[in-house]
């Protein structure tokens, strides 16, 4: 795991579209794999920004979310389908229907389930993945104490999630979808590289259990330490708890250089 602690959001934003830049100059079929939530939103903005100037195309790419609720229509705003489109697929290049996400509204959510790890495999596998964290240290949707070799599934928000996720519905816990169908751990490990952003205070806890504590289902995000490829984009306030910064700076430096 590289740990990058970047000064604000727009570096943060820099190094994430510099990786898929990478990525889409080397393999311009590259299969991205998109979250939701607020703290990829620099790194959108800046892919955006880049596609605009003629730098990177997606035309020949295809893109898979990692989760999406159940229990609201595909057209509702805060569907993660709608707000994958938002954010960033409506502004770039894919092809129609080139980015796909969970099926929260399948009337048959187990079999949803199985096909979207299908089309992934089909696709030939993410070759780039793009996560935020929870402040429970969940990744898409996996909550603590789920397993850590899950495949895309139906899953539970915890009251901590149900809560963080109520600003995107007006404050109202009520109505935020308890449940969800989101990527397993299992499917995000075997993206060929990670890039996790984490920007805040109230994710420092989350982070020094992903990158220095003990690998356990009770922080989901720690099974991170296993992949061969991830890299971690934080703030100085997410970085707040970690206890080898120093460390992270001198190799994020030599690397940069
Ligand atoms: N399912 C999503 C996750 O994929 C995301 O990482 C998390 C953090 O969101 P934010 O980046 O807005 O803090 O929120 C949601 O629960």
């Amino acid at each position: 795991m590289r740990v990058a602690i970047l000064p604000d959001e727009a570096a943060i934003g820099r190094i994430g579209a510099d990786a898929v830049e990478r990525l889409y100059a080397r393999k311009p079929q590259a299969v991205l794999g998109l979250a939701t939530g607020s703290s990829p939103l620099p790194i959108y903005q800046e892919l955006i920004a880049r596609h605009r100037a003629g730098r990177i195309s997606f035309a020949r790419g295809r893109a898979f979310a990692l989760d999406e609720y159940v229990g609201l229509s595909p057209q509702h705003p805060q569907s993660y389908r709608q707000v994958i489109r938002t954010s960033i697929a409506d502004h770039v290049d894919f092809p129609e229907g080139a980015v796909r996400g969970p099926e929260g509204w399948a009337e048959d959510l187990d079999a949803a389930a199985a096909d979207y790890d299908r089309a992934i495999r089909d696709a030939g596998g993410v070759d780039l993945q793009i996560l935020g964290i929870g402040a429970d240290g969940h990744i898409a949707f996996n909550e603590p104490g789920g397993s850590l070799a899950s495949r895309t599934h139906r899953g539970f928000l915890t009251a901590q999630t149900i809560r963080d996720n109520a600003r995107f519905f007006d404050g109202d816990i009520s109505q935020v979808p308890a449940q969800c169908l989101t990527q397993g751990i299992a499917t995000i490990m075997e993206a060929r590289s990670l890039v996790l952003v984490a920007t805040g205070g109230n994710k420092a806890e989350a982070v020094r259990q992903m990158v220095e504590g003990a690998v356990s289902a009770s922080w989901p995000a720690t099974v991170l330490q296993f992949h061969p490829d991830a890299l971690v984009l934080v703030d100085e306030e997410a970085a707040a708890r970690l206890d080898r910064t120093d460390y992270y700076r001198e190799i994020w430096d030599i690397e940069r250089n």
